[in-house]
């Protein structure tokens, strides 16, 4: 799916009246529609509702909704903010509809009136402000968002929750933004709500299709897409009639120190899960039974050291290479990978962990990175890597700017794992969920990763579709126990359904 700036959805709004065509009005009602319909399946009957409705078309589905609302509830309030400006047209035929139909309370708050009463039992509707937000709230708009978040009710935003901007957000006055329970949004998740510093805003987001026009989603031009069931679909390659281990790619992985060898079991089982033909595991010394009695299915590949990684074997063998998970960063580490660099490797390459972080040691490495090489550093190791930032937004910016200096495939992994591919484009990941912040749970993704690469799989496709079905193993573990109890390898144990799940979509 396409993420879009609100300005764009602004313009992919009126194409939709122009081209389908429909009116202004009756595309409010559309959406407000569909707000109806999902308060209606989760309200009980007897809710009281507060709305708060905005100057503009934000506001109009406030309106709109509490007027469909008002025939099936009688607990309906409606506040309006006065700024002392006009409501836009749609907002004010809203106004008349819902004046006409004579069944609801509707009330002013202006600069002098007392602030209108909220039980911690209310719902809040907040159509205050949407996508046309222009700047930060200031004055009675800030002291109207700040009596409903105080007032402890359960506030439904519709679209944006009001005061946050759609993407940037750096500028902003946290305290004079909606702290939403929920987040109904039109057609596309916002960018903003992919980013951490701003789920206390969004609360939990849906999106209620309104049925803007295709033609307009394809045409409009955006870097941002959203990895979704279909996208992943569409990159899952179907097993061949007479595909045999060797056709199917032979990985190398390079894991495992003293201590860290669970890192290169789980990074192997995630790699020998995603569908590699054959796996080599490089593991020092005292790894040699560790691995051949964990994961059988492994080759081995010993290092002269017993402790750490010192000496990558021949790599002509291999299809891709993995590099980093358990793997320390001593010295003769550092000597080995850079004398692994040095080759001049031409394969593909995934590196994680410490290998991101003897990356982060010795920046002038980056430059003898391969083609197709990704990259799976957590927020801490990119910052290793660049330089701290103060939100996800600047983060967001340096991550896209460091795939395309450097042309490297970059998973920067976190809720929503965003992707920025050398080509500028940036994908955030739809599956997942926070019981993924567990021990080893990224060395399952450098195995995954690694196995699609092995496979053939383009690095970009490999992240894209990788990232996906590593959260979408990790929810389908979590289906079964909980969040708070999974662990990394019940991630690997569930990658076979991800893929089975995925193929039946
Ligand atoms: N896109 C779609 O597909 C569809 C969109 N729909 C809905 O329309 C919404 C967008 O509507 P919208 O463009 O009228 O903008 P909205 O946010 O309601 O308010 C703009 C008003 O606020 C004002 N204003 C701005 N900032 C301010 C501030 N800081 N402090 C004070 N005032 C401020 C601004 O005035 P100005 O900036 O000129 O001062 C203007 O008067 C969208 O979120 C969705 O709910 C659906 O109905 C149908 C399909
Ligand atoms: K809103």
């Amino acid at each position: 799916m396409k993420l879009f700036a609100t300005s764009q959805i602004a313009g992919i709004d009126k194409y939709t009246i122009e081209h389908e065509p429909i009116s202004d009005i009756d595309l409010m009602e559309r959406a407000a529609s569909t707000l109806v319909d999902w308060i209606l399946h989760h309200a009980e009957p007897d809710q009281h509702m507060v709305f708060f409705v905005g100057p503009g078309n934000n506001g109009g589905d406030a309106l709109a909704a509490a007027r469909m609302l008002a025939w099936a509830l009688s607990g309906i309030e409606v506040y309006i903010l006065d700024l002392g400006k006009e409501m836009s047209d749609s907002a004010n035929s809203n106004l008349e509809r819902l004046q006409q139909q004579n069944r609801t309370r509707i009330s002013y708050i202006d600069a002098d009136s007392p602030m209108p009463e909220i039980k911690s039992t209310d719902w809040v509707i907040d159509g205050l402000f949407g996508s046309g937000l222009s700047r930060p709230l200031k004055g009675l708009p800030a002291k109207v968002v700040k009596h409903i978040n105080a007032s402890g009710a359960t506030v439904v935003a519709i679209d944006i929750p009001s005061g946050l901007m759609g993407e940037d957000n750096r500028e902003n006055d946290r305290d004079a933004i909606i702290r939403a329970d929920v987040t109904l949004t039109f057609q596309f998740p916002k960018i903003s709500f992919l980013l951490p510093e701003n789920d206390p805003f969004t609360g939990s987001w849906v999106v209620q299709d309104i049925g803007l026009h295709p033609d307009a989603i394809e045409k409009t031009e955006t870097p941002f897409f959203y990895t979704d069931h279909q996208v992943a679909r569409k990159l899952l390659k179907d097993r061949r009639t007479f595909a045999h281990k060797g056709n199917l790619g032979h990985a190398l992985l390079i894991a495992g120190s003293y201590g860290k060898m669970g890192a290169a079991v789980l990074a192997s089982r995630g790699c020998l899960r995603s569908g590699v033909g054959l796996l080599t595991t490089h593991v020092p010394r005292l790894g040699y039974s560790i691995l051949q009695n964990s994961i059988p299915e492994a080759m081995a590949s010993i290092d002269q050291s017993d402790l750490m990684f010192t000496q990558n074997p021949d790599l002509a063998p291999f299809n891709a290479i993995g590099i980093g998970p358990g793997l320390d960063t001593k010295c003769n580490t550092g000597r080995g990978v850079q004398r692994m660099l040095e080759e001049e490797l031409k394969k593909p390459m995934v590196i994680d962990a410490d290998g991101l972080n003897l990356l982060a040691r010795n920046p002038e490495w980056l430059k003898l990175l391969p083609p197709e090489t990704i990259l799976t550093p957590h927020p801490g190791e990119f910052a290793r890597l660049t330089h701290p930032v103060e939100c996800g937004y600047e983060r967001l910016q340096l991550a896209i700017d460091f795939a395309k200096d450097n042309g490297v495939v970059l998973v920067l992994k976190g809720a929503y794992t965003a992707i920025a591919c050398p080509d500028g484009t940036c994908w955030f990941n739809s599956t997942g969920n926070p019981g993924m912040a567990t021990a080893g749970s990224g060395d399952v993704l450098t195995g995954i990763l690694l196995g699609l690469l092995a496979q053939g799989y383009a690095a970009k496709d490999a992240a894209i579709l990788g990232v996906f079905l590593h959260g979408m193993a990790a929810d389908l573990a979590v289906e079964e126990s909980s969040q708070e109890a999974l662990l990394a390898g019940d991630i690997t144990q569930h990658l076979g359904l991800a893929f089975a799940t995925l193929k039946d979509s």
